[in-house]
């Protein structure tokens, strides 16, 4: 009898080991896939607090484990992100797991751009209690695509918008206009002479130029307006708030005086001039096409004018 209670205990006793040697091997295995994560991951009380952070995170954040541990994960977040921090524990609450996108403080004032995903754990009366997120950093990603969106929207010389990019700003201020009743004019610049600085001082200095013209050409407008690089050596601008034609000659008329100002590049001065057409809108036309078609008809009108004497920024549809 007693030989058999023996035999029964050393049976569960080795149960016991073979199970606790398992479970041992298993934490070990799932803390080296925590430890050797390629992903940020987490642990956060019901406070959204930092109880447990993986090696990878700390390093995706530049921050160490101590500077993190009993942090809000939400005090992370940039400043005009905050109110999102709040949605998320509104969120875990009702207990989905969510996947966001998410930019987080890194210790050098940088910024993380992470998918978060993360699992609410919650007890018995619905109350969270914790949650495990993981993160994955796209900071790359996410600057590619800028940098793609950038070069699709922008003129790569100067860096002004494009001729895409003005004409969608352009759809959306005919929408505005029309909507509110209001006025605002459309101008198209071509350089006069700049062709001479290319033939004598070479294609650098022109490039130059053009860069120092979009520089003053912006310094001209206000904040609001958008000017643009069509191509070669001609520009548009959209200013907005015009609400008389005299003011749209206005601001063509402090555009002319700056770009009219000598040029110093690589130690050669030289100077160029502008010839400008002006389109309003609804005056001169009820559309996109209509706005910059008169525009380049004024500027080319304005062209011709400026080989005689009487030269000066062009309006709308020519008389007669
Ligand atoms: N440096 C430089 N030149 C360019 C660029 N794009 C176009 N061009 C040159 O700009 C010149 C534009 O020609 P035009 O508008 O006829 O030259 P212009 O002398 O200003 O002529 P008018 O407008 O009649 O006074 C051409 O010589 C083009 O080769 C560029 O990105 N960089």
């Amino acid at each position: 009898m007693l030989t058999a209670a023996f035999c029964v205990s050393r049976q569960r006793t080795r149960e016991l080991a073979r199970t606790s040697a398992s479970l041992r091997a298993s934490e070990a295995r799932y803390s080296s896939l925590v430890n050797l994560s390629h992903d940020g991951i987490a642990a956060l009380d019901g406070e959204m607090r930092f109880t447990f952070i993986n090696p990878r995170l700390a390093r995706m954040l530049g921050r160490t484990e101590k500077d993190l541990l009993g942090r809000r994960f939400d005090s992370l977040y940039p400043s005009h992100d905050l109110g999102s921090g709040q949605t998320l524990a509104e969120r875990l609450t009702r207990g989905h797991p969510t996947s966001f996108e998410q930019q987080l403080h890194k210790a050098d004032g940088s910024l993380l751009t992470a998918i978060v995903a993360d699992t609410p754990d919650l007890d018995a009366a619905g109350r969270l209690r914790g949650v495990i997120v993981t993160l994955t950093d796209i900071s790359e990603r996410k600057q590619s695509e800028q940098r793609v969106q950038y070069l699709a929207t922008h003129d790569s010389l100067t860096g002004l918008a494009n001729r895409p990019m003005f004409l969608e700003h352009l759809h959306s201020s005919l929408l505005i206009a029309r909507r509110h009743k209001t006025r605002f004019a459309v101008l198209f610049l071509d350089l006069d002479r700049f062709k001479e600085v290319n033939d004598t001082l070479g294609h650098a200095v022109g490039d130059a130029l053009l860069v120092e013209t979009a520089q003053r050409l912006r310094r001209s407008l206000r904040a609001s307006d958008l000017p643009a690089r069509q191509g070669g050596d001609e520009f548009m601008v959209l200013l907005h708030d015009i609400k008389t034609k005299a003011e749209a000659l206005g601001v063509a008329d402090k555009i002319s005086q700056a770009i009219d100002r000598p040029f110093t590049v690589e130690g050669h001065e030289c100077r160029v001039a502008v010839s400008i057409g002006i389109a309003l809108y609804p005056d001169d036309g009820g559309d996109a096409e209509t706005l910059t078609r008169q525009a380049d008809g004024a500027m080319y009108r304005a062209k011709t004018a400026g080989r005689s004497p009487s030269r000066g920024p062009h309006t709308g549809r020519p008389a007669g």
